[in-house]
């Protein structure tokens, strides 16, 4: 009788395990600059979930080492060059999707940029056309040409990525930090809009991740230390722990979460 029981409860598990597996298959996921780092993570999140996923990044050495883990990994993907700054690749990189993949339920917009380290009052007008350019206005554009084929398949998700910096803006980092809060108001204003179409939009907000971008953050270990003060977990995130909470975003586990910022930070004071 106890094996009998241990073997339905261990098929109940198994099965619950497949469903989770596989609770984003036949869904199509942009993710933009996912060759790398949290992009990469994410892709390969919504990938082991089932989607298909359309990853992306500027250099197309890049995109095809990333396709090559993926595919690695038995998760269906497809790839392409895109500069999100530019509005001819934003429009080919759905397009591309659209023919190959035949249409689109998830947008994940990652890309972004920090040209400058400083004084906010020292950074110019290049600076800032930079990085509200490819932080802000290429996540909202993005969005722009993807919602009318979301809408096609009668719903989906959008998450943005933005950062710990969005609620304090970090020293020598103000014109990226306040980019960052501007996706936080963008997903606010976006959400009640597109809930009418069945789309959620939703934001994370990750602290030090272990990637290229921030190595700074924490390669050098006294400003390491000084960030892990301010954490409950003493160290530093990894990608995969961002990837994650952007999956389940995007998933059905997430259907009455919208216009909302989830905090991956460790422990972080995050306020606004
Ligand atoms: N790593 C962290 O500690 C951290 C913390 C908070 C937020 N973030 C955010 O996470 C996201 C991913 O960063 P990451 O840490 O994985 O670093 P990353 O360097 O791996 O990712 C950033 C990517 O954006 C790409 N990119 C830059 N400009 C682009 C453009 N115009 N078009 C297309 N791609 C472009 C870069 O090539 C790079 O691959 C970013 O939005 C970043 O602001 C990172």
């Amino acid at each position: 009788m106890q094996t009998v029981l241990r073997g339905i409860s261990a098929n109940l598990v198994q099965g619950k395990r497949n469903m989770s597996q596989s609770c984003l298959a036949g869904k199509v996921a942009i993710v933009t600059a996912s060759t790398d780092g949290i992009g990469l993570a994410a892709a390969v999140a919504l990938g082991r979930r089932g989607a298909h996923v359309v990853v992306s990044s500027r250099r197309q050495a890049n995109v095809d080492r990333a396709v090559a883990t993926l595919q690695g990994q038995d998760i269906k993907v497809t790839g392409t060059t895109c500069n999100v700054g530019k509005s001819e690749d934003r429009e080919k990189l759905v397009q591309m999707t659209l023919d190959q993949c035949g249409g689109i339920d998830i947008l994940v917009s990652n890309a972004a940029v920090n040209p400058f380290f400083g004084n906010i009052m020292d950074s110019t007008e290049a600076v800032w056309d930079k990085i509200l350019d490819v932080n802000v206005k290429s996540a909202f554009l993005m969005t722009k040409l993807v919602v009318p084929h979301i809408e096609k398949r009668g719903g989906g998700s959008v998450v943005f990525v933005s950062s710990v910096a969005g609620y304090q803006p970090m020293p020598a980092l103000g014109p990226y930090s306040v980019s960052k809060t501007a996706l936080l108001g963008l997903t606010r204003a976006l959400a009640p809009e597109l809930a009418q179409s069945n789309i959620r939009v939703n934001c994370v907000a990750p602290g030090v991740i272990k990637t290229q971008f921030s190595s700074m953050l924490w390669k050098n270990e006294d400003v390491a230390e000084e960030f892990m003060k301010q954490t409950c977990i003493k160290r530093v995130g990894e990608p995969e722990e961002i990837g994650g909470v952007i999956a389940f975003l995007c998933s059905k586990d997430a259907s009455y979460i919208t216009g909302e910022t989830i905090t991956v930070t460790g422990g972080m004071n995050c306020r606004l």
